[in-house]
């Protein structure tokens, strides 16, 4: 069964907003929990115009499913999520002013900086998952720097699901494969919604978490959050 970790970042943007602490993170992330979230998904910027580094610290105290902290490795990055030892670390090569998470690595590039991270995270009993585009030659480049996981950056498939849901799945169909052979965990993300989640999670085979942030929260403002969930839940469960 596919596990469904709720990306909490646009709740922190809304509390962000007015500068004090309504929606309360650490509440909403309790909550999406009690309502069936299997895991929970920060993605913390340098400029923190989301999630802050202090909302990490919290958030370790309070979350008990899987915490999976994502980002890209700098410094600071480092030193949290070795403070943290979340259950997983996704390392995603975003720079620090993009709008949001636009590509993945090249592992064959990074390979030596990409080891260097695993083998530290790893060493502190972290799981380590690489953000990637769904392209086997970078699946093969993850497997040789020794992460656990991939994630497979969804938003190309997200964008190409309404005109062409064939031709949009079926890279990530030849990557999961790839993932599976050479015996890599798999997770996806970005822009998974109610609209083209269930026809991923159906097809894409060894589909073990996705993490949803943007369209989740969106659906809630009309849904309700314990609905909303719950709804995404049921696209999961597939027999
Ligand atoms: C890696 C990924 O795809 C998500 O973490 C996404 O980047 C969410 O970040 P924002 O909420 O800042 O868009
Ligand atoms: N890793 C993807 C994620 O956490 C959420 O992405 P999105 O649903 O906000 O696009």
């Amino acid at each position: 069964m596919t596990r469904l970790s709720v990306n909490i970042n646009k709740v922190a943007t809304i509390r962000n907003a007015r500068g004090g602490n309504n929606p309360n993170l650490i509440k909403v992330a309790q909550d999406c929990e009690r309502f069936g979230a299997q895991g929970i998904t920060v993605h913390p910027r340098p400029d923190e115009r989301h999630i802050r580094y202090q909302d990490v610290l919290d958030l370790k105290e309070v979350v008990t499913t899987e915490f999976n902290i994502e980002g890209n490795p700098d410094d600071r990055f480092i030193e949290l999520v070795r403070r943290v030892r979340p259950e997983q670390v996704t390392l995603v090569p975003d720079a620090p002013d993009a709008i949001t998470s636009n590509a993945g690595w090249d592992t064959i590039r990074h390979a030596d900086h990409l080891r260097r991270l695993v083998d530290t995270f790893k060493a502190d009993g972290i799981r380590v998952s690489i953000f990637v585009d769904a392209d086997e030659r970078m699946i093969e480049g993850a497997k040789a720097v020794g992460t656990d996981r991939i994630e497979l950056y969804t938003e190309p498939y997200a964008a190409h699901f309404s005109d062409d849901q064939e031709g949009a799945i079926a890279p990530f169909i030849r990557a999961a494969e790839r993932a599976q052979a050479v015996g890599l965990g798999l997770n996806a993300g970005h822009d998974l919604s109610l609209d083209n989640l269930r026809y991923f999670a159906e097809r894409v085979p060894g589909l073990l978490e996705v993490s949803i942030g943007h369209a989740l929260i969106c659906d809630a403002l009309y849904f309700g959050l314990e609905n909303t969930i719950q709804m995404y839940l049921r696209e999961l469960m597939i027999a």
